[in-house]
């Protein structure tokens, strides 16, 4: 497993390109047939990604053992959204389809979990988001019409884009997981700009949906102290409280946002001016 500590934007300021690029991006989501996981001690986030191509992907008891728990989700509530072809998602004997753009809420308790994709040529991508948990929310499939969506931005500032709530109060109760989907019209490239930060929370950005010759300038840092990490397909970045996350591609994408922190309302966020911005 692969940690990440938390840090303080003191020492954050002070990194170098490999430094930032270690510290904030996760660079592989998605190998085949297994699973990835990070651990951050920031909100105890745990971001990765599940792709089983020719086998089944299991979430057993020995990853429960690596958190000195019995299973993984005994103390914590999962989030998945699939990137790729149609899979199944099996917990403690129940079965769920999931494709492409619909996503899986697991509340807390569930013990065993298996993934699998319906056709090996087109696997699944289940990236994932779990977070501690205190009480037992019910399991729910949520499809792209059943999340709550809003498009917002303009083609001249280059920001046209839909929001995809997909695990938010409005659709299912969580005890802290918030997940969705923000897809960029073609033509867009700007993401959350103006930006933001959120003291009471921290988020994930996964950035997929991109060819291999375009990346997206992540911006980051403290508003007036600001750093970019330059990300390719399928890499996610993790942001503290205390740092914005933005970003402009070379060509338009699509990425998942997850959030974890003790407040869930999605508008509780603590703008900032373009002018204010160093
Ligand atoms: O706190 C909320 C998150 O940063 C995202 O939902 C923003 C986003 O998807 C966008 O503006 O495109
Ligand atoms: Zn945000």
């Amino acid at each position: 497993m692969d940690v990440r500590q938390s840090i303080h934007s003191d020492h954050a300021k002070q990194l170098d390109t490999a430094a930032l690029r270690r510290e904030f991006l996760i660079e592989k989501i998605f190998e085949a047939d297994t699973y990835t996981l990070t651990y951050s001690h920031i909100d105890r986030i745990i971001i990765g990604g599940v792709m089983p191509v020719k086998s089944t992907v299991n979430f057993g008891d020995e990853l429960g053992k690596q958190f000195g728990v019995s299973y993984f989700l005994e103390r914590r509530e999962l989030g998945v959204i699939n990137v790729g072809g149609p899979g199944v998602i099996e917990v403690d004997g129940k079965t769920w389809e999931i494709g492409n753009q619909e996503a899986l809420y697991v509340g807390k308790g569930a013990r065993n979990l298996s993934f699998r994709s319906a056709n090996p040529d087109q696997p699944a991508k289940f990236y994932y988001n779990s977070a501690p948990a205190h009480s037992t929310f019910p399991d729910k499939k949520i499809t792209l019409q059943e999340a709550s969506s809003t498009t917002l931005g303009d083609a001249a500032t280059s920001n046209r884009r839909t929001i995809n709530k997909f695990i938010v109060p409005d659709v299912l109760p969580t005890c802290q997981l918030t997940m969705g989907l923000t897809k960029l019209e073609e033509g867009s490239l700007w993401n959350t700009m103006p930006c933001h930060t959120h003291e009471r929370r921290m988020e994930v950005y996964f950035y997929f949906d991109m060819s291999e010759e375009t990346a997206v300038f992540h911006m980051m840092g403290k508003p007036q102290e600001t750093r970019h990490l330059l990300v390719h397909n399928e890499q996610a970045v993790i942001s503290p409280s205390w740092s914005i996350h933005a970003g402009v591609g070379t060509q338009r994408y699509t990425f998942i946002w997850g959030m974890v922190g003790e407040n869930q309302v999605f508008d509780d966020m603590d703008h900032v001016k373009i002018s204010e911005l160093r």
